[in-house]
């Protein structure tokens, strides 16, 4: 009685040792027996994506008469705010730039961001999370960094994907970013930051927690095995 009725639950044809639900269980209580897992956060603007890049050309072609400012000299993590020093109403300019449609997906990955990710999704005992900030102005960007992840990873990546607008929330071991200051409400996250360099952060100095990589040429290989048990 109790195993026909199992078998009408699972369909015919299915037992409960092949069911997927099974499996799928017997899977995860292996790898946790295995050791302890590496969970990497990665950031996506300004890490894996050229924000800063995609955001110059397009500002210099829509207000080409106006002054800007050179990746060079860029100082701090928000663009609108140097903008806005320069002269106060370039700041709302600037922000006319990233919420236009077709910002966020037009971005181009930074040199070898997608690559390295790819190959740490692969790397044992490793997960790999994409984890970004939505802009408020939320008409074009959350779908945008969706189809941007999908059209550099593959639409099964999307898996990996959080969109959050407070990373202090998440739980991991390492959360690569290139913001300087991350804050949100949990005041001990548990990982720790590696500090992406970008244009805007490179004079800073980090805080006794943080480290760098310098780039996706840098040793992140090093970093994650420096985390590892
Ligand atoms: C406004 C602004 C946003 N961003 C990025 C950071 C966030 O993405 P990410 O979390 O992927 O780095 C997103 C929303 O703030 O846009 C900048 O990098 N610089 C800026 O000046
Ligand atoms: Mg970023």
């Amino acid at each position: 009685m109790l195993l026909s009725a199992t078998t009408r639950l699972l369909g015919r044809g299915k037992t409960l040792l092949s069911h997927p639900v099974k499996r799928i269980c017997g899977e995860m209580s292996t790898s946790s027996l295995a050791g302890k897992r590496l969970r990497v956060l990665v950031d996506m603007d300004g890490v894996l994506a050229d924000f800063e890049g995609g955001f110059l050309k397009k500002y210099r072609a829509r207000y080409p008469a106006e002054p800007y400012i050179t990746l060079e000299d860029r100082r701090g993590f928000w663009v609108s705010s140097q903008y806005g020093h320069l002269r106060s109403d370039l700041c709302e300019k600037a922000i006319s730039i990233w919420e236009s449609k077709d910002f966020f997906i037009e971005l181009e990955p930074l040199p070898g961001g997608v690559e390295a990710v790819k190959e740490m999704a692969r790397m044992d005992n490793t997960d790999v999370f994409i984890c970004t900030s939505p802009i408020k102005h939320y008409k074009h960007c959350p779908y945008e960094k969706y189809a941007w992840v999908e059209k550099h990873f593959g639409h099964d990546f999307l898996e990996q994907v959080i969109l959050t607008r407070d990373k202090t929330l998440i739980s991991g071991d390492i959360l690569i970013d290139d913001k300087p200051d991350i804050l949100g409400v949990e005041s001990n996250p548990t990982w720790q930051h590696i500090l992406f360099t970008a244009c805007h952060n490179k004079h800073q100095s980090l805080s006794p927690s943080q480290r760098r990589l310098q780039s996706w040429s840098d040793d992140w290989r090093a970093i994650l095995d420096s985390k590892r048990q």
